[in-house]
């Protein structure tokens, strides 16, 4: 029986405590290698992958009923440590990495998020050794052919999404960019949810880019110049109408940074949260937590601004509890007149 990814992959990995203790790391080793196979035994009935499918399924209509981030970003950092820490070439650690992202994508979509974006390969990337690279590359390139192919199968569960990739093309080979306009054409109709892959990106050279196209065309049309607003700079950006903003942006493996990464689009409300989990341990239900947090404060928020008060709500329905409502200074009557205490008047 064909068991799907995350069930296969998950039972691979160990959990995120052991890289943070290496006393402990050898222990859990142990017990991994003894427990796995049970576990793998157990992965193979379909009661065990239909009880997984159906937990998913509630905790997703469970968040489903609040609100939810439109456009959620990833910075997927940790893969080389992963690969350390399980003894695997790293290779095999950007592996489990593009493996995360499409399982994340796939549940991102059900929940109803709109878009994801993901840093896959910063222009400072290119200073990593050759081979590694050469690894990336390719990679991104088999990623991309497996998320066109699924984007556009009926039976899949990333069925109509839409892949854009984003950055620097001219810093990439012929062929590649050949193969991105390629998986961008066949993914074009996808209007359900939109991946975006930043490769090779970063946050200044987007607006760079966005602020030589702007004088260009005012260079072209006078007009241009005058008429530009910041709502139409932002969508003349690489991430499109999603430039806009980045409802909630995770970086995990506990570096606390953004890298020149999604300057422009994280304000206002944007969230930022910083994980230490390496990035293919960054699984369903931490994404899941990630959420059901942003959820809960974006409600919260919206309250704030209709005017509503939960603690005054509160207080109102305790019947022993007296409660005023607030008053404004221009209601209460003029102050007296002062006495001076020294007896002279002012
Ligand atoms: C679907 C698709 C296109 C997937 C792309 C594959 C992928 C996950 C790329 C991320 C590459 C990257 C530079 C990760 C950072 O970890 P790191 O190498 O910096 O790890 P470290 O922080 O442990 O050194």
């Amino acid at each position: 029986m064909r068991l799907p990814n995350y069930v296969r992959f998950r039972l691979t990995g160990p959990s995120k405590e052991q890289s943070h203790n290496s006393k402990l790391n050898g222990y859990f080793k142990r017990i991994k290698d003894k427990l796995m196979p049970i576990l793998m035994w157990l992965a193979s009935f379909r009661i065990v992958v239909w009880f997984h499918e159906t937990l998913q399924n509630i905790l997703i209509g469970i968040i489903r009923v609040g609100p939810v981030p439109r456009h959620v970003s990833f910075i997927m950092d940790g893969n080389r440590r992963y690969a350390k820490k399980c003894d695997m070439a790293i290779k095999k650690g950007h592996e489990a990495g593009g493996m995360t992202l499409l399982n994340l994508c796939y549940a991102c979509k059900r929940i109803g998020i709109k878009c994801v974006s993901a840093y896959a390969f910063s222009i400072e990337n290119f200073n990593r050794p050759r081979e590694e690279v050469e690894t990336l590359t390719n990679l991104f390139s088999a990623k991309l052919d497996e998320f066109c192919e699924r984007a556009n199968t009926l039976t899949d569960p990333l069925y109509g999404s839409r892949l854009r990739i984003v950055g620097d093309h001219s810093l990439v080979s012929a062929d590649m960019r050949e193969k991105i306009k390629r998986v961008e054409r066949l993914t074009d109709n996808g209007d359900d949810f939109t991946l975006y892959i930043c490769f090779p990106y970063t946050s200044r050279n987007d607006i760079y880019h966005t602020v030589c196209g702007s004088i260009e065309k005012s260079l072209v049309d006078s007009g241009y110049a005058r008429s530009l607003t910041i709502a139409g700079f932002t969508r003349n950006m690489y991430l499109e109408e999603f430039s806009n903003n980045c409802d909630l942006l995770i970086r995990t493996s506990g570096h606390m940074r953004l890298s020149d990464y999604m300057l422009w689009q994280s304000h206002e409300n944007s969230e930022i949260l910083f994980t230490s989990t390496l990035w293919p341990d960054f699984g369903f239900i931490r994404l899941y937590l990630a959420l059901l947090k942003w959820s809960f404060f974006t409600n919260i928020q919206r309250y704030n601004e209709m005017g509503f008060s939960l603690r005054r709500k509160l207080y109102h329905a305790l019947p022993f509890v007296d409660v005023h409502d607030p008053v404004s200074v221009d209601s209460l009557p003029s102050p007296p007149i002062a006495i001076s205490v020294t007896g002279e008047s002012e």
